[in-house]
């Protein structure tokens, strides 16, 4: 079920088939500002978790303690079942993460830039860092480009071999945050495509953005965030169940339609200039229209509206959410 965090406690799945738990995660810097403010946070095992605000609303700092790269100021949390900090070193293995995008040599090839990756880790074994390397360059698609010279690389293909420098190694969860930042609209759509498939494959993806329609094509639950707090959690598909859609009527009759619609028992009957429209429930937009029809309404037009995920959340949060940060 989707939640607001005024309105009900959070969310969501049991802490046991999730991926990623935090319970009243908080950081406040220096000088006193709170960038993350008691953040709980339930991503279900294998989902897409698009973890979505605008710029400055904390989502960075989060991934930071996440991964043990910041301190809590408060608040607990856990990765693939396990209290961190204290089981860091036994989960990090199973976990790949893309925070500040890795530094990549433009001279060497991507394989090279890889290898040189995975010698940084010391729990990988060098005996098998070629069979690790080829099968990471595989997933991400490089794997015709390994030989060319990272400084040949498209956006989209540099941004996928940082994916490859995450997914040394089989992963259970998966951190990105954003992802498709600075990527042009081809390369965006190839790292969408790639965190789609790695989800298929098992892992849980957990995707930071700060573009709602990216959330909603790529992911299958969200967290919405702002000023630091959680204003919203749950699956998107819950968040279309509460969508309601409106028959839109262009007229100059517009009492007229307003009495048919409210006599058809439509919910939230309104007019405006040239125009009348109501709530959709389960009426049949044709029936609709044919009612208006006999009813001797000049139809000049008939729509169903049904709200975008923003007007959805305008709805939940009483607020807008800026699509562009
Ligand atoms: N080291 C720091 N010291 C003080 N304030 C910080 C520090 N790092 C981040 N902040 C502040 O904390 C707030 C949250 O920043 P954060 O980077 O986590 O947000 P974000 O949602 O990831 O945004 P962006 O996408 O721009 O990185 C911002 O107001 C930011 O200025």
């Amino acid at each position: 079920m989707l939640t607001v965090q005024e309105a009900t406690p959070p969310a969501a799945a049991p802490a046991e088939d999730c991926s990623l738990v935090t319970r009243g995660l908080t950081k406040r810097f220096r000088g006193g500002q709170v960038a993350v403010d008691g953040l709980d946070l339930a991503v279900p095992r294998g989902s897409v978790f698009g973890f979505l605000g605008p710029n400055g609303s904390g989502k960075t700092t989060t991934i930071r303690m996440l991964l043990g790269l910041a301190a809590p100021t408060a608040g607990t949390w856990e990765l693939l079942g396990t209290p961190m900090p204290a089981g860091m070193p036994a989960v990090l293995s199973r976990v790949g993460a893309l925070v500040e995008g890795p530094a990549f040599y433009p001279y060497l090839s991507g394989e090279a830039n890889l290898r040189r990756y995975d010698a940084a880790d010391p729990a990988a074994d060098p005996r098998t860092a070629s069979a690790r390397i080829g099968l990471a360059l595989d997933r991400v698609g490089l794997a015709a480009a390994a030989r060319k010279r990272y400084r040949a690389y498209s956006l989209g293909m540099r941004q996928r071999l940082a994916i490859a420098a995450a997914l040394l190694g089989p992963r259970e969860l998966l951190i990105l945050d954003e992802p498709t930042n600075g990527l042009d609209p081809q390369g965006t759509r190839e790292v969408r495509g790639l965190v789609r498939e790695i989800a298929t494959e098992g892992t849980t993806v957990f995707v930071s953005s700060h573009l709602l329609a990216e959330v909603e094509q790529m992911c299958s639950h969200v967290a919405v965030m702002r000023g630091g707090r959680l204003v919203a959690q749950g699956p998107i598909a819950d968040l279309r169940a509460g969508e309601v859609a409106r028959i839109r009527v262009e007229t100059p009759d517009t009492a007229e339609a307003a009495a048919v619609l409210a006599g058809l028992g439509l919910a939230g009957v309104r007019t405006g200039d040239g125009e009348a429209g109501a709530e959709l429930g389960s009426a049949a937009p044709e029936r609709i229209c044919a009612a208006l029809v006999t009813a001797g309404v000049a139809v000049r037009g008939l729509a169903v509206q049904r709200p975008s995920l923003e007007d959805v959340f305008v709805g939940l949060t009483g607020e807008g959410f800026d699509v562009n940060g």
